[in-house]
């Protein structure tokens, strides 16, 4: 058994003369709530593509706790469950039906369904919906079914492509306790998310991508000491490693000409 949940080695992807993600190395370890951040086209995405089995690199290897996702992707996937940023759902099923489909998939029994299933749903407020067809969900709750969908098998490995990006208030909080938990109790979750707060207060570790390179990797005292800091936010050392302070600084000077009218 790996102690590592997922191990990533020289992972590479280039779309045609453009390398998106350049040899990139990183471990996550069993339990672990990782988060990772990047800037627009750093390569989050592809790089979550590529952990989950989706797309394939140019170079490197994934390993799912020990298994090689390209050379044992049953194995493999069978620890796994991914929920993009826009995930495809089956229109015509209801919520509950959806679940099912998914529990038999993974055959998950009955009794251990109905419970988890019933929990998953009350804890995002769709109990009172999930009879319903997914097609007449709104953008929110087709967000929630999916991630009822990824965690009612238990997986041991979540991945999340921006999960709270259309959740209420209320539901990204449900959802940040319930991913806590999960991982309290041995699940190990990477998300990616451009919203540093919660990054910031959820995350056991935090790898910030940029340009297609792992620029920064650690807990947030480490990222601090990396940067010579002993106090400031996530967004501090995000702008700063991500070059964003020169950006800020220039949205600051736009602005100010904006107000003396200046630039009118
Ligand atoms: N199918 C593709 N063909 C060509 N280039 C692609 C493709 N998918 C992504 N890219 C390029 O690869 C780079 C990384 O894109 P990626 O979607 O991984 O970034 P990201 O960090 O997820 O960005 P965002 O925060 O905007 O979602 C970008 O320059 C993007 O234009």
């Amino acid at each position: 058994m790996s102690k590592q949940s997922v191990k990533i080695l020289g992972l590479e992807k280039k779309y045609g003369q453009q390398t998106a993600v350049k040899q990139i190395n990183f471990e996550v370890k069993k339990g672990e709530l990782f988060g990772f951040l990047g800037p627009n086209g750093a390569g989050k995405t592809t790089t979550i593509k590529m952990m989950t089995g989706l797309l394939e690199p140019t170079g490197g290897t994934v390993e799912i706790d020990g298994y090689d996702i390209w050379k044992d992707p049953l194995e493999a996937k069978k620890k796994i469950a991914y929920v993009p940023d826009q995930p495809n759902l089956y229109p015509k099923l209801t919520g509950w039906e959806y679940l099912e489909f998914v529990a038999s998939v993974f055959q998950i029994p009955s009794d251990h369904f109905k419970e988890r299933g019933n929990k998953l749903l009350s804890i995002f407020g769709l109990t009172d919906r999930a009879d319903e067809l997914i097609e007449g969900y709104s953008h929110g709750m087709k967000q929630k079914i999916a991630i009822c969908g990824a965690l009612v098998h238990d997986p041991d490995i979540l991945f999340l492509d921006e999960p709270t990006v259309g959740l209420d208030p209320k539901s990204a909080r449900n959802l940040k306790n319930l991913l806590r938990e999960e991982c309290d109790n041995g699940m190990t979750v990477f998300l990616t998310t451009h919203i540093l707060e919660i990054a910031e207060q959820m995350c056991d570790r935090i790898g910030i991508i940029s340009d297609g390179n792992i620029i920064a990797l650690g807990t947030m005292d480490e990222l601090r000491e990396k940067d010579g800091r002993t106090e400031g936010s996530l967004e501090d050392i995000f702008l700063e490693l991500t070059g964003g302070d020169d950006q800020e600084a220039v949205i600051q000077e736009m602005a100010k000409e904006d107000q003396s009218g200046d630039s009118l």
